[in-house]
């Protein structure tokens, strides 16, 4: 076969020559798929795990895989959104926390971590399609992403005082990073969910369009406004708003995981978990 190397987006990259197309896949597992436009050189980051793209151990291990791998392809910017028509990510999946077994709650709450440190931290611009419900860890993925635009009649927030847990420093700090402090204790205080249209007007989201499409078109745009600017430059003064933040998180990881694990196991929150659960299956039927 004729193969040609993508010089611009990482030479590791092969390319068959007569297949040229504008989109190609660089990476895709069963419940991620990451695709990059050759034009532009911005990748999409679809996650897909039906129904709710709830963010288990092996969701979150293949989203951090793939900026990663987004990264290394030099791809100019990252763009976050889902293959569900009405949920961007319904956040933690309740099924990690709920009557867990330890090691697997270590590796899950460790998994987070990581996959928060190099989303927050990235050294690319990165944007968040929000084309439907994100509560919770699908908030804090939303807030990690420098640009937010979202489709209207959905809703987002960090939801965890209502299921009776309490979102540790680093979500508060995501959140902090885009919303005023007074808003954002208020809205943390009553497990608040926004509407597209409050999100809009406190600043949780930037824009409001009316389709997937226009939202990857928005966030395209977004990462165009780097186009001229030295990326080193970038990444750097994007490092020095952020560094404080993984700090903290990085020299505190083990005494972070030791509190998740004391807050879950603890049976107050089992039981409050349990009660959440229940009604969210009756909800459903
Ligand atoms: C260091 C200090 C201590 C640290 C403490 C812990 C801190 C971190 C804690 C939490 C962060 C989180 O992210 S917790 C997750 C919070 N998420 C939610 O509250 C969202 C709940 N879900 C919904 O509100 C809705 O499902 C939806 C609006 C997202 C979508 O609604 P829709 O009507 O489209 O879908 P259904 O409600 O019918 O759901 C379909 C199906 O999915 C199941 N489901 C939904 N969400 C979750 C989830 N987060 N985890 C697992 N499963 C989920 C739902 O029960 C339905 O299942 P069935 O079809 O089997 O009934």
């Amino acid at each position: 076969m004729n193969i040609i190397r993508s010089a611009r987006f990482g030479a590791s990259t092969l390319i068959p020559k007569n297949c040229w197309s504008v989109v190609r896949s660089i990476s895709s597992t069963e419940l991620t798929k990451l695709e990059v436009n050759d034009k532009t050189g911005i990748a999409v980051l679809t996650l897909n795990r039906p129904p709710v793209n709830s963010l288990n151990l092996e969701l979150l291990t293949d989203i951090r895989n793939s900026i990663k791998d987004a990264e290394s392809n030099k791809c100019r910017g990252l763009i976050l959104t889902s293959s569900s028509n009405s949920v961007f990510s319904a956040g933690l999946d309740f099924l990690e926390m709920y009557q867990p077994k330890e090691e697997r709650l270590k590796s899950f709450w460790t998994a987070l971590q990581s996959t928060w440190m190099t989303l927050y931290g990235s050294k690319i611009p990165t944007a968040a399609a929000i084309n439907g419900h994100a509560p919770a860890g699908g908030c804090l993925l939303a807030t990690s992403c420098e640009y937010r635009v979202m489709l209207p009649k959905f809703t987002i927030g960090l939801n965890e005082t209502l299921i009776g847990i309490v979102a540790p420093n680093w979500f508060m700090n995501s959140y902090l990073n885009v919303l005023p402090r007074r808003v954002a204790e208020l809205a943390l205080t009553q497990g608040k969910m926004f509407t597209t249209a409050e999100a809009q007007q406190v600043g949780l989201v930037d824009d409001v369009v009316n389709t997937k499409e226009e939202a990857i078109a928005k966030c395209e745009e977004f990462i165009g406004l780097f186009k001229k600017i030295n990326p080193y430059a970038r990444a750097l003064t994007k490092q020095q708003f952020r560094i404080n933040h993984l700090q903290e998180l990085e020299q505190n990881r083990e005494q972070d995981l030791q509190a998740f694990i004391a807050a879950i196991t603890n049976p107050s929150t089992q039981a409050a978990m349990g009660a959440y659960l229940e009604n969210l299956k009756k909800r459903s039927k």
